[in-house]
C-alpha cells in the first residue's frame, strides 16, 4: 500500500510546484488543499475569509485535508495546515510528512514576484517581509513537530524532488 505524502511549509515554499513534479515521478495522484477548498467553496480564499473569517476557513481546511487524504496521493497543503493539532496528528498517522524548509528572504522574493492574493490574503495586515518573519517565528516549531523529514527547499524544484525521493526510498527500505 502507498500511503499519502504530505508537503508542508510556509506560503511560497513550493508545496504546489514541487508536489506536482513529485506526483509525476511517483506516478501518484496530486491534490492541493487550497485548490480543493476554492473549488468546493466556489470562491477564492480571500473572498471566503473576508466573509466568514479565518476560524471558519480553518474548519473548512480541516475537512479538505481529510477529503484529499487518499493512498498514492501527493498532498500539497495550505501554509497554515499545521496550526491545528488534529491536522498534524492526522498527517503523521496517515502518511509521510515532508517539510519544505525555505529561508525567509527567499520566501519574500518568491511571494513578491507571485503574490496570488486571491489565495494568499494577508494574515497579519503587516507588510510582506514583516508578515513572513512574524508568521514563521510562530509556526516553525509546528512544522518541526509535524514533519517526518525536512528538505532544503531553497534549491531548484527538480533537486528538491530528488531529495524527497531519496528520503522516501530510505523509509521504504527501513519499513
Ligand atoms: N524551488 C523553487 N525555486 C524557485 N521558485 C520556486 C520554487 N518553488 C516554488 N517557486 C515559485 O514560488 C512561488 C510559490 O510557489 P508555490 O505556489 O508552489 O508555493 P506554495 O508552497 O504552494 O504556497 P501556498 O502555501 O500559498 O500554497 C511560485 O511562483 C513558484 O513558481
Ligand atoms: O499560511 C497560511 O495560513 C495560508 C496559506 C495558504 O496556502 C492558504 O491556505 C491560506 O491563504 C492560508
Ligand atoms: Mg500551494
Amino acid at each position: 500500500m502507498s500511503f499519502p505524502v504530505y508537503l508542508i511549509g510556509a506560503r511560497g515554499c513550493g508545496k504546489t510546484t514541487v508536489g506536482k513534479l513529485l506526483a509525476c515521478q511517483l506516478s501518484y495522484y496530486f491534490c492541493d488543499t487550497d485548490q480543493q477548498l476554492q473549488q468546493q467553496l466556489e470562491q477564492s480564499i480571500a473572498d471566503y475569509v473576508a466573509q466568514h473569517g479565518w476560524g471558519n476557513f480553518r474548519q473548512q481546511e480541516h475537512q479538505a485535508l481529510l477529503t484529499v487524504s487518499s493512498d498514492s496521493t501527493v498532498v500539497a497543503t495550505g501554509g497554515g495546515i499545521i496550526l491545528r493539532d488534529d491536522n498534524r496528528q492526522h498527517m503523521r498517522e496517515a502518511g509521510t510528512v515532508i517539510w519544505l524548509s525555505v529561508d525567509p528572504h527567499v520566501l519574500v522574493n518568491r511571494l513578491t514576484a507571485d503574490p496570488e492574493i486571491g489565495q494568499r490574503p494577508t494574515l497579519t495586515g503587516k507588510p510582506i517581509t514583516e508578515e513572513i518573519f512574524d508568521v514563521l517565528q510562530k509556526r516553525l516549531p509546528l512544522y518541526q513537530q509535524a514533519a517526518h523529514h525536512t528538505i532544503d527547499a531553497n534549491q531548484p524544484p527538480e533537486k528538491i524532488v530528488i531529495d524527497i525521493l531519496t528520503v522516501l526510498s530510505r523509509d521504504s527500505l527501513t519499513a
